[in-house]
C-alpha cells in the first residue's frame, strides 16, 4: 500500500501528568504515515481523490487545542482513532515527541501503528 505522510507537525496542547503540567500548554510533535492507495488521484490528478495531508494536519490541530490528556499514550491512541474515522484511513503509523520533557534527550514520546495494511 502507499502512504501519504506529515511530518514534524507542531501542535501545542495540554498534556503531561504532574500538576504544574496542567495550567500550561506545551507543544508536542506529530509524525503520521498513513496507508492510502494513491493511484485513482494520481490517474485523474483529482484531490477529491487523494487523502488530503491538509486537511487531516487541520483535524490534528483542532484535536491537539481541544484535548488536555495526562499521558502522550492517551493522546496518540484517541487522536489515531480519530483521523482513522474522519478519514477513513485503513493503517496508520503514528508517533508523539513531547520535546524536551526529559534532560539531555532531545524528545520522548511513543509511536502506535493501528489498523491492517
Ligand atoms: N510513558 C510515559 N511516561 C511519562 C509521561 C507520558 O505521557 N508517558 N509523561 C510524563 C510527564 O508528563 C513528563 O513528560 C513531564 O516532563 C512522565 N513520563
Amino acid at each position: 500500500m502507499d502512504t501519504v505522510f506529515i511530518e514534524s507537525l507542531e501542535v501545542d496542547t495540554v498534556i503531561g501528568a504532574y500538576d504544574w503540567e496542567r495550567t500550561i500548554r506545551q507543544n508536542l510533535l506529530v509524525d503520521l504515515q498513513m496507508g492510502w492507495d494513491n493511484r485513482p488521484s494520481a490517474a485523474d490528478d483529482a484531490l477529491h481523490l487523494a487523502l488530503d495531508y491538509a486537511a487531516v494536519s487541520e483535524s490534528i490541530n483542532a484535536f491537539a487545542q481541544a484535548s488536555h490528556f495526562e499521558l502522550v499514550e492517551t493522546f496518540a491512541e484517541r487522536l489515531a482513532a480519530l483521523l482513522m474515522t474522519e478519514f477513513n484511513i485503513p493503517w496508520l503509523r503514528l508517533k508523539i515527541t513531547k520535546p524536551g520533557a526529559v534532560a539531555n534527550a532531545r524528545g520522548v514520546g511513543v509511536e502506535i501503528e493501528r489498523g491492517c495494511r
